[in-house]
């Protein structure tokens, strides 16, 4: 089944920080299932339209809907995995059955399965800010599947992980995809976009200058940013 959250349907988002426009009238219309990969050079503004997404920042000016709702109404909905995660002084357990105590209640062997799946059964027990910086970002996915989002965000969500892990996070983002959330996801990773990404959305100077099929994206962007981008040549 579709997500829940979609259409999700940005409209002249602006947001200004340290004086200056960050995000500079973003319009963007994601219609499709599936897994939607945000790509740009750094400094494009790709983790603040993620946040802006996710609620966590409120526009200088223009409109968010998921799903012809307002982010307000969907927060359930939704979960956001950061590159640095945001994890509790509790053991590796803990901040699964904090953030999931129904579950924890009634079906305490579902959040040791959670961490089988990003193979941290056997860490359940340490204190979760003792783990590595991929081993954290592991358990922060792990957290934000509980909940079975319809809009999953994953900001460079594999960029402290070794290849093995970030093939076992991706495998499980698939998953996820398959059925029914919705995945957005940012990353520089060009081998992880074409991997996983039926579209990609490409962000330069504040402003979404191209959404494509991914195919089409990485064989015939016409975009002049995108194409440097793609062949590692720096956009000022
Ligand atoms: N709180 C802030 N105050 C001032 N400027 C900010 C603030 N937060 C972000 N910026 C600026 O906004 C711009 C976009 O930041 P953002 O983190 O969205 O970039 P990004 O596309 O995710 O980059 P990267 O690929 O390097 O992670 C950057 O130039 C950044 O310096």
């Amino acid at each position: 089944m579709p997500s829940a959250l979609l259409p999700i349907r940005i409209s002249d988002l602006h947001l200004i920080k340290g004086g200056r426009a960050v995000l500079g009238g973003v319009n963007l219309v994601i219609e499709e299932p599936g897994i939607t990969v945000i790509m740009g050079p750094n400094g494009a503004g790709k983790s603040l339209l993620l946040r802006c997404l996710h609620g966590l920042i409120e526009p200088d000016q223009g409109q968010i809907t998921l799903g012809h709702r307002r982010i307000a109404d969907c927060r359930k909905q939704q979960a956001m995995v950061f590159q640095q995660p945001v994890l509790l002084r509790r053991t590796v357990l803990q901040n699964l059955s904090f953030a999931a105590p129904e579950i924890a209640k009634t079906n305490p062997q579902h959040l040791m399965h959670a961490l089988e799946a990003v193979n941290l059964a056997d860490r359940a027990d340490q204190p979760a800010r003792m783990l590595s910086g991929g081993e954290q970002q592991r358990l922060s996915l792990a957290r934000a599947l509980l909940s079975q989002p319809a809009l999953l965000l994953l900001d460079e969500a594999t960029a402290s992980m070794d290849p093995a892990s970030v093939l076992l996070i991706e495998s499980l983002v698939r998953a996820q995809s398959a059925q029914g959330t919705k995945v957005i996801l940012v990353s520089h990773d060009q081998g992880q976009a074409r991997r996983l990404a039926n579209e990609i959305v490409f962000v330069c100077n504040g402003q979404v200058v191209e959404q494509s099929p991914a195919n089409q994206f990485f064989t015939a962007s016409q975009n002049p940013a995108a194409k440097a981008y793609l062949a590692g040549e720096i956009l000022i």
